[in-house]
C-alpha cells in the first residue's frame, strides 16, 4: 500500500558498493540470506524482551516472541517475519539505507579482485539484511516499532539498485516482516524442505522459536487450518550442557553472534558457580575485522542477564588487548536493569573481567598446542596481544608465554618462536634473552649489532613491528631471565665471554686509546662517546644508545606523531679488527676527517636512521672512492 507520504531515497555509497559485491560475488553462498534474516529477527525479539522488562505494554498482548517463515510458490516469495521490537521510520532509513561502520568505504575500495569474491571479507560488515538481494530482485519490508500507534507502520521497498522508497502504512502488528520477491534463478528457495533444512542448519541454536506453517486441507478447499511448527531447537546454545553441543552448533552460533562468515578458530564454554554465577562462551575468530585498530571498532561480549539479552558489545568484561575475543556472557548476579553506565561502577564486573581474561589466555594457551592454528591466530592478532604486557601487569608472564617472535634461529619473517623455545636453546652460561628492535625485519636481521651474536651462536629475537619497542619497555623478564637490547648500553656477554677474551678486549681498548681520542675530537658534539667494541666482526662501526635511552624505533614513531623529543647523541663503536679502522690509524688531515665521518654516517644508516646532511655524506664518500 502506498500513500501520499511515499518518498524515494538513495542508498549511501557504501551500501551500493556492498550490494554490488554481494550480488555478483557471493553467489555460491547465497543460502545464508535466511540465516542473516532470522538472526536479525531473533535480535529484534531479544531487544523487545529487554525493553519490555520495564514496560509490559510493549508486547501489545503478544508476548510469545518468535520468527516466522512462509513461502508462496505461485507468487515466488519467501517471507521472514518477527514480532520483535520493529523499527520507526528513522530507524528504517538509517538501518536499511546506510552502513554506520567508519572506514567501510575506504576498505571496500581497497579490495582486490580476488578479495571481492571472498565471502568472509565481505561478511564482516553485518551485511545481514542486504543479503536478501542475493536471492531477490525486490525486497519489501513492513515494520512497526513496538508500542506505537497502528498508523506508525513503515513500508520500505527496493530493487537493490541504488534507491529505495519508503511510505507510511497502517500495521496492526508490531515487529518486522520482510518479503523477498525471488529472482527467477532463486525460486528453489520457495520450498518447504529447503527452508526447513536451512533453518536447522543455521538457526538451531537461536533461543527464539523459528516457526513454519503447515496447511491442512479440510473437507472442501476453503476449509483449511494452519498449524505452526517450531523448526529449530530454540534453546539458547550456551545454556545447554557442553557434552550435548556439537562443533557445528558451536560454529553456527558463532556466526550468529559475531556476524562473521568464517568459522571460529577455537572456543571456550564455561559455567561458573559459587560466589559469582555466570556462563561464558568465548570465541577466537579466524580473521581480524578491518577496523581492529580503529578506536570506535566494535568489541566486547554480548551480555545477557538470566538469559535475557541486555546489550551488544559490552566492552567492560575484557581488556583492550583481548578485543578480538567474541562471545556471550550470561550473568546471574547482575541486575536486569543494568546499563552500560552502571556496568562501569559494578564491582562484580571487575571480578568477572579478571576471570574472563584468564579464561581467554588459557584458551589461547590451549590453541597454541596446535601450532598451525595458533600461527593463523598470531598472524591476525599477534600485534594486538602485544599490547597485553603494558595493559595487564598481573598477567604479564602468561601473555609473554603466548607471544611469538622472529629470531636469528630461523631468520624468517614468520613470527613463530616462543620465549620457551628460545630458553630451551640458550647457551649454558647465557643469562639473558637478547633482542634487537628495528624498523623492518631486514634492518633487524642485518644489523651490525648481531655480528658477535651470530659468531658465537647466540640467538637474538628480531623485532620489527611498530609496537615492539613499546612492548619491550613493559617486558623486563620471562621465566627469571631478563631481556637485553643488543643495541643499547655496553655489551656485556657476561659469562659467555671467557676470561682470556675479556682480557684481550681490554688490551685492544688500551691500544686504541689515542685513535679513539682523535676521532672524538673530529666528531665533536655529534657523538656522545667513541669506543672500541668487540660486538662487530664484519662491519667497521655501529652506533649504540645509552642503556636507558628511548630506542630509535620509538623515537621515530613519536616524532612522526608530532611529539618533540630532546636530541640524543649516539655512542660510536668501532671494530678494531676492521681494515677501515686500521687505515684510520695511518691517516691524517682531511682524509682522516672524511673517513671518520663516513663511518659514523654509515653506522647511522645501518640502524635505519636518517642523516642530517645526506649530500655531505655522499660527497665525502665519492671523494674517497675517487681517491
Ligand atoms: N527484523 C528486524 N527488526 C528490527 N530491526 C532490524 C531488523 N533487521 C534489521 N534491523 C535493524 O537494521 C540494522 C542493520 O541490519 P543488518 O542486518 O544490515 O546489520 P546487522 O545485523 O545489524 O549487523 P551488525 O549486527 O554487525 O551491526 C540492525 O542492526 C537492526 O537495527
Amino acid at each position: 500500500m502506498t500513500t501520499a507520504q511515499e518518498q524515494t531515497l538513495g542508498f549511501q555509497t557504501e551500501v551500493k558498493q556492498l550490494l554490488n559485491l554481494m550480488i555478483h560475488s557471493l553467489y555460491s553462498n547465497r543460502e545464508i540470506f535466511l540465516r542473516e534474516l532470522i538472526s536479525n529477527g531473533a535480535d529484534a525479539c531479544d531487544k523487545l524482551r529487554y525493553q519490555a522488562l520495564n514496560n509490559d505494554a510493549l508486547y501489545e498482548g503478544d508476548p510469545e516472541l518468535r520468527v516466522e517463515i512462509e513461502y508462496d510458490q505461485d507468487a515466488k516469495t519467501v517471507t521472514v517475519r518477527d514480532n520483535g521490537i520493529g523499527m520507526s521510520r528513522e530507524d528504517v532509513i538509517s538501518n536499511l539505507g546506510t552502513i554506520a561502520r567508519s572506514g567501510t568505504a575506504e576498505f571496500l575500495q581497497q579490495l582486490s579482485g580476488e578479495q571481492k569474491k571472498d565471502a568472509r571479507l565481505i561478511g564482516q560488515f553485518g551485511v545481514g539484511f542486504y543479503s536478501g538481494f542475493m536471492v531477490a530482485d525486490e525486497v519489501v519490508v513492513r515494520t512497526r516499532l513496538a508500542g506505537t500507534e497502528h498508523n506508525a507502520g513503515v513500508e520500505w521497498r527496493s530493487r537493490g539498485e541504488g534507491e529505495f522508497t519508503i511510505a507510511e502504512i497502517e500495521r496492526a502488528e508490531h515487529g518486522t516482516e520482510i518479503v523477498l520477491h525471488l529472482k527467477e534463478d532463486a525460486v528453489e528457495f520457495a520450498d518447504e524442505h529447503r527452508l526447513k533444512h536451512l533453518v536447522r542448519k543455521y538457526s538451531d541454536h537461536i533461543e527464539v522459536p523459528v516457526r513454519m506453517p503447515t496447511v491442512q486441507e479440510g473437507e472442501d478447499e476453503t476449509d483449511t487450518t494452519i498449524t505452526w511448527e517450531t523448526v529449530n531447537e530454540a534453546q539458547a546454545l550456551w545454556t545447554r550442557p557442553k557434552s550435548e553441543i556439537s562443533d557445528d552448533e558451536y560454529k553456527a552460533f558463532y556466526k550468529h553472534i559475531a556476524h562473521d562468515f568464517s568459522d571460529p578458530l577455537t572456543w571456550s564454554h564455561n559455567k561458573v558457580e559459587g560466589k559469582l554465577e555466570y556462563t561464558s562462551l568465548l570465541y577466537v575468530p579466524e580473521r581480524a575485522p578491518f577496523d581492529l585498530y580503529q578506536r570506535e571498532g566494535a568489541r566486547g561480549l554480548k551480555l545477557y542477564v538470566q538469559r535475557v539479552f541486555i546489550l551488544d558489545d559490552a566492552e567492560q568484561f575484557l581488556p583492550l588487548y583481548l578485543r578480538f575475543v567474541k562471545g556471550v556472557l550470561d550473568s546471574n548476579d547482575l541486575s536486569l536493569n543494568v546499563s552500560r553506565e552502571l556496568l562501569q561502577q559494578d564491582p562484580q564486573v571487575e571480578k568477572m573481567k579478571s576471570a574472563l581474561t584468564k579464561r581467554s589466555l588459557d584458551m589461547l594457551g590451549k590453541l597454541a598446542k596446535d601450532p598451525e592454528a595458533y600461527q593463523t591466530f598470531w598472524n591476525q592478532f599477534g600485534t594486538v596481544l602485544k599490547e597485553g604486557p603494558a595493559e595487564d601487569h598481573a598477567n604479564r608472564e602468561k601473555i609473554a608465554g603466548l607471544l611469538r617472535f622472529s629470531t636469528t634461529h630461523t631468520d624468517s619473517t614468520t613470527q613463530d618462536q616462543s620465549l620457551q623455545d628460545y630458553i630451551e636453546r640458550m647457551q649454558a652460561q647465557q643469562q639473558s634473552i637478547y633482542y634487537i628492535v628495528a624498523d623492518s625485519f631486514n634492518a633487524a636481521r642485518h644489523s651490525p649489532h648481531l655480528e658477535i651474536f651470530r659468531k658465537k651462536g647466540i640467538e637474538v629475537l628480531l623485532l620489527s613491528d611498530r609496537i615492539d619497542e613499546w612492548l619491550m619497555t613493559h617486558l623486563t623478564e620471562f621465566d627469571g631471565k631478563s631481556f637485553v637490547d643488543v643495541a643499547k648500553g655496553d655489551l656485556d656477554l657476561g659469562e659467555i665471554d671467557s676470561e682470556e677474551e675479556k682480557k684481550a678486549q681490554e688490551e685492544t681498548a688500551k691500544a686504541k686509546e689515542s685513535l679513539v681520542a682523535r676521532i672524538r675530537e673530529v666528531l665533536g658534539e655529534d657523538v656522545q662517546e667513541v669506543r672500541v667494541t668487540h660486538r662487530l666482526t664484519d662491519s667497521p662501526a655501529c652506533v649504540v644508545l645509552p642503556e636507558h635511552e628511548m630506542g630509535y624505533q620509538m623515537r621515530r614513531l613519536m616524532e612522526a606523531a608530532g611529539q618533540p623529543l630532546p636530541e640524543v647523541k649516539p655512542i660510536l663503536e668501532l671494530n678494531p679488527e676492521h681494515a677501515l679502522v686500521t687505515r684510520l690509524e695511518t691517516t691524517e688531515g682531511d682524509s682522516f676527517n672524511d673517513l671518520a665521518r663516513v663511518l659514523l654516517d654509515q653506522a647511522i644508516i645501518a640502524e635505519g636512521g636518517q642523516l642530517d646532511d645526506p649530500a655531505a655524506y655522499i660527497k665525502r664518500l665519492n671523494t674517497m672512492l675517487a681517491g
